[in-house]
């Protein structure tokens, strides 16, 4: 705040010292001018009263911006003649001439009342002189900033102390206010500009400064709590980050995926946890944008993959219609490297590539869209699918259905959760699906909880579908009993053609969201 008002005096100093060189600049611009007009009719001969000179001087003063009247004074100061005549007309006594006066003199006019007026006079001889007066407009400028004109008083005043000018706005000096003021001389003539600014609307001048000094500091403030607090997690957490990728600390957690229709199992969604050494679980949430920042998520992505290959891919192999969804970032989009991991960890191995479906999501935007599409191209060159998670909720909107050329769109969580109780919600479901189903694309809606959502997907012909109703994600164990056991159903014909929705066994019932209990069932 010290600094902030230091900052307004000095500003208000400022302010006021260009307002008064600019009055001064302009006091002395209209003086000269004046001169050099007397200077003109004098060198050409104009200094009588006769009709010709009275004539000259009208024209001379008509065509000055800052002369209202020319005319000529006797020894006593009195004028003789002046054009143009009215009210400027009326008698002006300048001082007595006398011996060795200056040959220019500068004065005030004054009625006495508040009305004065400055004349400038140029010597003809010893008895005559030319003199002009000047327009009081002449000073009236805009000198300094708008927020000051109520708030300063400017005087012009020649050396013998006789006001020329003045000007003031509401504010008048006082024993309790403390002026910022600036003295200015001319180094020409005889005239002198003071101005006085109050110091508090200088102050006050700067109000909007000081709020954006306030919201910058705390933001700044913040930016550093930020920093520390990122660079204190990078070198407790973030180390032991790093470590957890080098351990294998990632694993899979698989949330089943449901035929609505018959109530079989189609197959899984792969989603990540960190499961530390002490046995705390850690939800995605907390770490991904940390592993996608530092691109750690290449890794881990890997690790998963290879993972699910040791976990599920005797029951894969034995049902090639189970389909595998991993979910990659756009980072993965940006170069061919994700293609060798698939090929590696896949190739060999007794998951089919077509029982691979690779979800790209809205929710980040891919850097370049066509090496995107060729990646996915390839993808799908090898059998697998790629489905676009998230949809409606991210960047990519429709251009991404359109340009990236997916299989499947998987309706997210968002909307679904709305079904029955918002009707724009729902009929952005009803839309996609429809709009999926015109493009020839699979759907599968995402975070369904509820019968009624059930009953609404399948009556607009949504087959597969994921979420706490069947089954959150959980551990591999528990995936595969789970599995095991549908898919065994399904062969006996008892999960075939159902209009329920699967019941999910006891052991998978005692499950909940919270991610501690999903650590417990781990
Ligand atoms: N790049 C990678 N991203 C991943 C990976 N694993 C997860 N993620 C992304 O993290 C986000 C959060 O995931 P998660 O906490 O696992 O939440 C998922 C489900 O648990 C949750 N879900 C599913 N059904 C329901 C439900 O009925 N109710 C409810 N409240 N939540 C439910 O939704 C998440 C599924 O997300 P999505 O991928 O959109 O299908 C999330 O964005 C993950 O994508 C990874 O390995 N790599």
């Amino acid at each position: 705040d010290y600094v902030l008002s230091q900052h307004a005096i000095s500003t208000g100093q400022t302010e006021a010292d260009s307002m008064a060189a600019r009055y001064l600049a302009r006091a002395e611009t209209t003086v000269a001018e004046a001169l050099r007009l007397l200077a003109d009719l004098r060198a050409s001969g104009r200094v009588t009263c006769s009709l010709p000179d009275r004539t000259a001087f009208g024209m001379t003063a008509f065509n000055s911006e800052f002369v209202v009247q020319i005319g000529l004074t006797d020894e006593a100061g009195t004028l003789i003649c002046g054009e143009p005549m009215g009210a400027l007309a009326a008698p002006a006594r300048l001082p007595v001439a006398e011996k060795g006066d200056p040959s220019v003199m500068l004065s005030v006019l004054s009625d006495g009342k508040d009305k004065r007026q400055a004349v400038v006079t140029l010597r003809v001889d010893d008895r005559l002189r030319l003199v002009a007066r000047l327009a009081s407009r002449a000073l009236d400028i805009q000198a300094g900033a708008s927020y000051f004109e109520d708030s300063s008083v400017t005087s012009i005043y020649l050396d013998d102390g006789s006001e020329w000018s003045k000007f003031a706005g509401k504010w008048t000096e006082s024993d309790q206010s403390s002026p910022l003021v600036s003295t200015m001389s001319s180094e020409r003539y005889p005239i002198k500009v003071r101005v006085a600014v109050d110091e508090a609307a200088a102050k006050k001048s700067i109000a909007s400064l000081r709020a954006i000094t306030i919201i910058l500091s705390t933001l700044a403030g913040l930016g550093v709590f930020i920093i520390v607090t990122w660079s204190m997690w990078r070198q407790s957490d973030g180390d032991s980050f790093s470590r957890a990728v080098d351990n294998h600390e990632f694993i899979p957690y698989y949330q089943p995926v449901f035929d609505l229709m018959t109530g079989e199992i189609r197959g899984c969604e792969v989603l990540v946890r960190w499961l530390r050494p002490d046995g705390t679980m850690v939800p995605p949430g907390q770490f991904l944008p940390y592993a996608e920042a530092t691109g750690a998520i290449r890794d881990i992505t890997r690790q998963l993959m290879a993972q699910t290959v040791v976990d599920v891919s005797d029951i894969y192999d034995k049902n090639p219609d189970l389909k595998l969804a991993i979910n990659l970032t756009a980072m993965h989009f940006n170069d061919l490297e994700i293609m060798d991991d698939i090929k590696r960890i896949y190739g060999n191995s007794k998951i089919r590539y077509e029982q691979l479906c690779f979800e790209v999501t809205e929710q980040h935007p891919l850097k370049d869209l066509a090496l995107s599409r060729a990646i996915i191209g390839r993808i799908q060159a090898l059998g697998a699918s790629v489905a676009l998670d998230d949809v409606g909720t991210g960047h990519g909107g429709l251009a991404y259905l359109q340009k990236l050329g997916v299989d499947i769109i998987k309706i997210d969580k968002m909307f679904i959760d709305h079904i029955g109780t918002d009707h724009s919600s729902q009929t952005i479901v009803d839309t996609l699906v429809e709009l999926g189903h015109q493009l020839g694309l699979g759907i599968v809606a995402e975070g369904v909880e509820r019968p009624d959502q059930v009953e609404h997907l399948k009556s607009i012909g949504v087959v597969q579908a994921q979420g706490y109703i069947y089954s959150p994600p959980i551990p591999v164990k528990a995936f595969r009993e789970f599995a095991l056991k549908s898919l065994e159903r399904a062969k006996s014909g008892l999960g075939t053609r159902t209009d329920k929705p699967v019941e999910v066994s006891d052991s998978f019932a005692s499950l909940t969201v919270s991610v501690d209990d999903e650590a417990d069932a781990a």
